[in-house]
């Protein structure tokens, strides 16, 4: 059984195509990259298979998603507001819950801020926020993973400890990147997509650095 089929007659927006007719099954265990062009839709991709399949997925858009002015606690909190009470919410909203703050801070210390779990969104860096997003996520328990350049903000050994715990942590994902090598690092299954159809569905083992670059 897949762990997603993702069936679309055309995706786009006020009659535009973005993406033509297509169909795409995730099997359980599958880590997926997207790549291609800039505008070429791969956003527009993992949108629509958010879209369909909530429930299981956990989102880390391009644009992140975070609540300035709440602190870092609260907008991984965030990731679980449906597995508590309205009041449990509230109350944690105005005083922390113990428990709550207990789940939160291993995760902190993994993403290198511990030191910021009180902190404001709108006072970190961009790869701080983009951490948090990457927290968030981790600790929202979903089992399929739609990330939108998730590493986008962070140096090249921390974007690599972020891809490590992400693949580590999810059964299943869906990565855009626009970084080819690390593409074929972390993905087990390579999706291109050009001039509007997913051009290119392949195991990482079978393409190289040189084939992917024809897609840019
Ligand atoms: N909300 C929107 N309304 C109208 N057009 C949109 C909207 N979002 C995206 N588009 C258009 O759809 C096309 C695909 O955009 P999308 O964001 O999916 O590309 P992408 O491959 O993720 O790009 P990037 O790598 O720059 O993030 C682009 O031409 C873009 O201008």
């Amino acid at each position: 059984m897949s762990a997603l089929t993702i069936q679309s007659d055309g995706l786009g927006y006020g009659g535009q195509t973005v993406l033509g007719p297509f169909r795409l099954d995730i099997q359980p265990g599958e880590h997926l990259i997207l790549l291609g062009k800039s505008g070429c839709g791969k956003s527009t991709l993992l949108n629509h298979i958010y879209t369909e399949n909530r429930d299981e997925c956990a989102l880390i858009p391009q644009g992140l998603g975070l609540v300035d002015r709440l602190s870092v606690f609260h907008n991984i909190y965030m990731g679980r507001l449906s597995r508590h009470s309205v009041f449990h919410n509230l109350r944690n909203l105005v005083v922390p819950a113990e428990a709550r703050v207990a789940e939160i801070l291993p995760l902190l210390e993994r993403l290198g801020l511990s030191d910021k779990c009180f902190s404001a969104v709108a006072d970190l860096s961009g790869g701080q926020q983009q951490r948090v997003a990457v927290a968030r996520a981790l600790y929202q328990g979903a089992s399929v993973l739609l990330a939108d350049e998730p590493v986008s903000a962070l140096d090249g050994p921390e974007a690599d400890r972020v891809m490590s715990l992400l693949s580590e942590h999810f059964a299943s994902a869906v990565i855009t990147l626009h970084d080819v090598e690390r593409a074929l690092r972390y993905g087990q299954r390579i999706i291109a997509i050009q001039d509007g159809a997913l051009v290119l569905d392949e195991p990482a083992a079978r393409l190289s650095v040189s084939a992917l670059n024809a897609f840019y």
